[in-house]
């Protein structure tokens, strides 16, 4: 087959806003009924003009759309995508304040949703990894070895609110099942590794899988959410045949428990991960100090052991 003219086009760069209003809730713009993707929501959002930064590209959309301004706006994740007519790469930019009351300039109309609500409402089929990446974590806690006490346990929840919990190495009902409860009422989620029907056993809110297991799937298991351990780009490739919510991508650096792994480092993170539809956190030697750089290389968040637990 020869390549449409699509493929041999450079993607559109174009950057979307994730506005957050002042109440907590996101604000969406409905495109056009004429346009491309006309009817659904977006995130208010355009193309990149020669010599724009991403930053400029925004506020200036932002302006021109919706009538407010900012002054601040950070990578949240970039996602490559092939329309049947047109290939994009949408950088889409966490915008935290604005001034001003942002309306439909171009007659478009707005809503303001909270995150449980975008479920129900029609994107762009591009934007469906971001909607998912939306309700996810910035911190993934792994569960070290040996166990930590209890005491350990809360007190790091505490300490990283909103993170997710992976339980790693327990693999048996009876030894997840109060790692489980104590998460849960302290409103955290947690992953079980490889087994599906565990997890539904005790409750858990997804499935992480590690390398082996992935290999071993060829679909996705009927779960919530699911997390894959990744080292390489074919890796990931699987990952996304498999549908999967989030990659954990290692080992970023080199680390105590496999010395002898060098580290992949930023560079080779970003080459792997950005333009992915999948939610990937940097992992090994990965603190939580890290998050501003690894959400520049193309990070949803980061995870780990070491450096989270108190
Ligand atoms: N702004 C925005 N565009 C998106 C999102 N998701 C997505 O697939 N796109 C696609 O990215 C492209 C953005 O182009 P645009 O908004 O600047 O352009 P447009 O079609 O409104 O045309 P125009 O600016 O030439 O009037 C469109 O093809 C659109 O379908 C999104 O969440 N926000």
């Amino acid at each position: 087959m020869p390549n449409t003219a699509a493929e041999e086009l450079p993607p559109l760069d174009v950057v979307a806003a994730i506005l957050w209003q002042a109440d907590g809730r996101l604000l969406l713009s409905q495109r056009p009924a004429h346009k491309h993707q006309g009817g659904r929501w977006e995130f208010p959002g355009g193309k990149v003009e020669a010599g724009e930064s991403h930053h400029q590209a925004l506020a200036r959309e932002l302006q021109e759309e919706l009538g407010i301004a900012i002054t601040d706006s950070e990578p949240f994740m970039c996602i490559e995508h092939r329309y049947p007519e047109l290939r994009v790469r949408l950088w889409f930019r966490t915008v935290r304040s604005f001034v001003g009351v942002a309306h439909g300039r171009e007659g478009q109309p707005l809503g303001a949703y909270q995150l449980d609500e975008l479920a129900q409402l029609s994107f762009p089929a591009a934007n469906r990894p971001v909607v998912r990446a939306l309700m996810l974590p910035d911190r993934l806690l792994v569960l070290p070895s040996p166990l930590p006490s209890v005491a350990q346990l809360d007190a790091t929840l505490a300490a990283h609110p909103g993170s997710w919990v992976y339980l790693r190495g327990l693999h048996d009902a009876a030894a997840l099942s109060p790692w489980v409860s104590r998460c849960h009422a302290a409103g955290v989620r947690v992953l079980v590794a490889d087994d599906a029907a565990l997890m539904a056993a005790v409750g858990a809110d997804g499935l992480h899988l590690r390398a082996a297991a992935a290999a071993r799937l060829d679909q996705r298991p009927p779960v919530p959410w699911l997390s894959v351990a990744c080292h390489d780009a074919a890796q990931l490739d699987h990952a996304q045949v498999l549908g999967a919510d989030l990659a954990l991508l290692s080992p970023l650096r080199a680390t105590p428990t496999h010395p002898q792994q060098p580290g992949m480092g930023w560079e080779q993170f970003q080459a792997l991960a950005q333009g992915r539809p999948l939610s990937i956190y940097a992992l090994g030697g990965v603190t939580p100090e890290d998050l501003p750089q690894a959400r520049q290389a193309g990070a949803r968040g980061v995870a780990g052991i070491r450096g989270f637990w108190q």
